[in-house]
């Protein structure tokens, strides 16, 4: 569960009182997502009617220094009109503080759920979604180096590297190629932007089959736009026997494209990105595997499901494993 900062009643009441919000009612922690500590808060809202917001506790995975880029990029993508929690602030106009030691912030409540069973309506909304949150982001004045790219990578695996074979014997062989190849070839000129980076189904909101929210944006950088579509490649379009499943993609690229303008050297560059993107999650992963504390509340993501997508992108030869034509053209 991740509550990794215990609050007291005293302290939550207090806190939330300078917001302006209303009385506290009630506050529960959430049992899902791994990184930072998240609470359901009640309050008697603004007019009496009552209201509903998260409080986020900034956990030691994100860097204090990082969260003006994140707090400034959910309140520009929210007042463009995308659908994804705005930053409360106090009546003196702050809105990151602190809490039981802790970098904190409040954000507005999305309604929703997210979907433990994708179909290809989901993967299509969310090729349009990220389409429009790439555009929303365009202006958006602030920036910040993905910290998990190519150069990222390296160091990680080292971190793990001496016990990767305790995960499968293959693993660690298989990722030092990996990384000589994807070190050799990353792309560097493709279109850069601001990235969600993590946009997994854990993360996107649906109201029965309508994309209501999206979530999370601490991983959020600047980066290829198209690295941030391969992630999603990644994350939506894998059945749970960790087949490709072709017709999603299909939907998802074909309504990313209907929304914003692919140019040819992205379409090119998407199996490496997606053989990039599938890496820096099997590394994440490997790395919180074989560094879980025993007894530990959150249970680490498992590294074999991207080591096996892994494998599946680097048998890929043409764009056509992805539903798109030789020259990018959606295929029957
Ligand atoms: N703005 C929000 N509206 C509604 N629920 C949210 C919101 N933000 C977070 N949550 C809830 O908290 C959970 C964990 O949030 P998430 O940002 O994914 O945490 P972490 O960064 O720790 O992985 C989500 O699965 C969701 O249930
Ligand atoms: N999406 C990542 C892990 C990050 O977890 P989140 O709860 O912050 O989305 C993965 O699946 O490895």
């Amino acid at each position: 569960m991740a509550v990794y900062t215990d609050v007291s009643d005293e302290e939550m009441a207090g806190f939330v009182a300078d917001y302006g919000i209303g009385d506290l009612v009630s506050a529960k922690g959430i049992a899902e997502g791994v990184e930072n500590s998240n609470y359901l808060i009640r309050t008697t809202g603004r007019d009496g009617t009552g209201d509903t917001f998260i409080l986020t506790l900034y956990e030691k995975r994100v860097r204090p220094e990082d969260l003006p880029f994140f707090i400034g990029l959910m309140n520009h993508l929210s007042t463009k009109g995308i659908p994804c929690p705005q930053v409360v602030a106090m009546p003196d106009g702050t809105a990151l503080r602190e809490l039981c030691g802790r970098p904190a912030a409040v954000t507005t409540f999305l309604e929703g759920m997210w979907t433990r069973r994708i179909r290809k309506e989901h993967c299509g909304q969310v090729g349009a979604a990220l389409a429009d949150f790439h555009k929303a982001g365009a202006d958006f004045p602030m920036t910040r180096k993905n910290a998990l790219s190519v150069d990222g990578w390296r160091p990680l695996f080292e971190m793990s590297e001496d016990r990767a074979h305790e995960v499968h014997p293959d693993m660690a062989p298989m990722i030092r190629d990996e990384l000589a190849f994807l070190e050799e070839s990353w792309p560097t000129d493709l279109p850069v932007g601001v990235c969600h980076a993590d946009m997994f189904p854990d993360n996107v909101f649906f109201i029965g089959d309508r994309l209501s929210g999206l979530i999370d944006f601490y991983f959020a950088c600047t980066d290829f736009l198209a690295y941030d579509l391969s992630i999603c490649l990644n994350a939506w379009c894998f059945e749970r026997d960790r087949s490709f499943n072709v017709t999603k993609a299909r939907a998802m690229l074909s309504n990313y494209r209907d929304n914003r303008s692919v140019t040819e050297a992205e379409l090119g560059a998407l199996p490496i990105l997606a053989r990039g993107s599938a890496l820096r999650f099997l590394l994440t992963r490997l790395y919180d595997w074989l560094n879980c504390p025993p007894g530990a509340l959150v249970r680490p993501h498992d590294p074999m499901e991207y080591f096996e997508k892994l494998r599946f992108h680097q048998g890929v030869t043409g764009l056509g494993a992805y539903g798109l034509g030789a020259y990018g053209v959606d295929g029957a």
